[in-house]
């Protein structure tokens, strides 16, 4: 097995103090571009997945190496105590729990519970330079990631994702419990890092309601209204234009499979990127993406007015 199958793509693996590790550009990387594809496993449930993961024995010495993510839910009557008590596959009882810990979190939600390797080893922030885009075929779970921020990704910057789309959205205290009661750590991302100095989170409203993504069986106009309360959120004045470019940039590419059903002013274009990506090219997707922010940038939009420029 390579024991460090991401240099090949030109990144590193780097030990980035509070968040643990995580992958650094070795080398420049443009906006748009494909940093990599992987291949891994999707399931129903977190405890499907671990189950799928676990039985490969290629995989279980993939997740040997990962972040082992907080076992007290393990401990008590949990839901999570009682499946991997009952599912005990393993040789070595004790060391089942801490491997189905490592599935858990570092498994993500793309069109079901998802675990890819590498993937696995990319933190978090809530100014992403980087997306993950599903490839066909659908069934699998195929994805690439690539590079959202508009001026692309500088050799020894750290290349970060979101999570959870959703949570760009929404100011620094709720974000943090978010990611907190989900993925079980206090954000460390730069933004988070900026706004709490800023001492945003002491003088903090009541964060609006964000209705919950749509899956794509379940698609309608609905849609529409949660698009346009995601750009309400956007204005908020304390977030620099440059910043909120970046933001609506990953939000864009998770965006992508709702397409045309957004904002009607955004229709066309939404339309193409579908279309783009229907095509299974994933690259002129971003092109487009980026293409889409230059122009924005000059132009400016009625939906996004840069106020913080
Ligand atoms: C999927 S792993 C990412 C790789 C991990 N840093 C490692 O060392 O293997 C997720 C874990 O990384 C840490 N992490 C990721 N993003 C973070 C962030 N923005 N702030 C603080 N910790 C973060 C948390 O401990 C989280 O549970």
């Amino acid at each position: 097995m390579d024991l460090e199958p991401w240099a090949a793509y030109g990144l590193e693996l780097q030990d980035l103090g509070p968040k643990g590790r995580g992958l650094v550009a070795g080398k420049d990387f443009r906006c748009g571009e494909v940093l990599f594809r992987e291949k891994g496993f999707r399931a129903k449930s977190p405890e499907h997945l671990a189950l799928e993961v676990l039985a490969s024995a290629e995989a279980r010495a993939q997740v040997s190496h990962l972040h082992t993510g907080p076992l007290c839910h393990l401990e008590g009557e949990t839901d999570d105590e009682k499946f991997s008590r009952a599912a005990m596959p393993e040789p070595c009882p004790t060391e089942f729990p801490r491997k189905y810990s490592k599935v858990r979190f570092n498994s993500f939600e793309l069109n079901g519970c998802c675990f890819l390797p590498i993937m696995a080893l990319f933190n978090h922030s809530c100014a992403p330079n980087a997306a993950i885009t599903q490839l066909p075929p659908h069934e699998e779970c195929h994805t690439a990631m690539v590079v959202v921020a508009e001026q692309g990704i500088a050799r020894g910057t750290e290349i970060v994702y979101s999570y959870n789309s959703d949570c760009l959205f929404v100011p620094l205290r709720e974000r943090r419990k978010r990611l907190l009661s989900n993925w079980g750590f206090l954000c460390k991302c730069s933004r988070c890092q900026v706004e709490e100095e800023a001492g945003l989170e002491d003088d903090e409203e009541e964060p609006p309601e964000m209705p919950q993504l749509l899956s794509w069986e379940e698609v309608d106009l609905k849609n529409v209204n949660l698009f346009q309360a995601r750009h309400e959120v956007l204005h908020h004045p304390g977030i620099p234009f440059s910043e909120r470019k970046q933001i609506f940039s990953a939000q864009l590419a998770a965006a992508v499979q709702l397409a045309p059903y957004l904002h009607p002013s955004l229709g066309t274009i939404y339309e193409e990127l579908h279309d783009l990506c229907e095509a299974s090219k994933p690259h002129t997707h971003a092109e487009k993406v980026a293409k889409f922010f230059s122009e924005l940038g000059e132009t400016g939009n009625a939906l996004w007015p840069p106020t913080g420029k």
